[in-house]
């Protein structure tokens, strides 16, 4: 589903460099989730972006369902994204002048899929949407316009999930809420899903776990039973 190569990125800001990626290798199979971990500033959102197409590599692939991302036409890429894609980040990118339903419909109308099927009933249900369906995304909280986000990002039922941080704003409940309709997109429909969290409880949710240090991903030790105490 996901394959990456060795990935390199470098920033240059007038004298400096800054090596953030430096030689990172994933396989991101279909029906599998892998929560990426790492501190601040390792290059988490730096990844997730050149994984996602929207940003490009110095060196290395990026292969997605088989097609190789640097080698795509602007236009082939707009598609696979549009089809194929979900994106949950930090910056919601809701639509301004539409109500929710409008957002939450947009990518669906765009794959030309009808409005309503069990699916989209459930997003709304799950993510407690039915009563704000006909507000202004301008008017919402911040957690409120996050649920609207997410929705839009998995009506389409994409194959390849992108999130930063999705559930940032969110409490507890609904945190694990929107984290468990990820993970039902992961195993009812075999999409694939690339998390990036801070959160380590919604971490032992996906299927594995890896770290970002050095520019470099490393195998996250699964976590061990505390000591018994004499
Ligand atoms: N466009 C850019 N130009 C220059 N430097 C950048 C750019 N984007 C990111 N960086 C730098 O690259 C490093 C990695 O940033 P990135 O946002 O990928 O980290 P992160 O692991 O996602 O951090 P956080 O957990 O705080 O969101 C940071 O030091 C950041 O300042």
């Amino acid at each position: 589903m996901l394959q990456l190569r060795g990935i390199h990125k470098t920033y240059h800001d007038g004298e400096s460099e800054l090596e953030v990626l430096a030689g990172v290798d994933l396989e991101l199979p279909a029906g599998r989730s892998i929560a990426l971990l790492g501190a601040s500033g390792s290059g988490k959102s730096t990844l997730l972006q050149i994984a996602a197409g929207l940003e490009r590599p110095d060196r290395g692939t990026v292969t997605v369902l088989g097609q190789v991302l640097g080698r795509l036409s602007e236009r082939d890429l707009a598609r696979l994204r549009r089809r194929d894609l979900g994106f949950v980040f930090q910056s919601f990118n809701l639509l301004p002048g539409l109500d929710v339903a409008d957002n939450l419909l947009f990518q669906r109308r765009l794959n030309r899929l009808p409005d309503q099927d069990d699916w989209v009933r459930e997003l709304i249900d799950g993510l407690q949407l039915a009563t704000l369906l006909h507000r202004p995304v301008e008017v919402l909280s911040g957690g409120q316009q996050q649920r609207v986000a997410i929705a839009r990002a998995l009506a389409h039922r994409p194959r390849l999930v992108f999130a930063d941080e999705p559930t940032g704003n969110l409490h507890d409940t609904l945190s694990r809420q929107v984290m468990k309709m990820l993970i039902r997109l992961v195993d009812e429909a075999g999409s694939a899903l690339l998390l990036v969290t801070h959160n380590r409880a919604l971490a032992q949710m996906t299927h594995a776990r890896v770290r970002l240090a050095g520019g470099r991903l490393h195998a996250e030790p699964e976590s061990t039973p505390e000591p018994v105490s004499a």
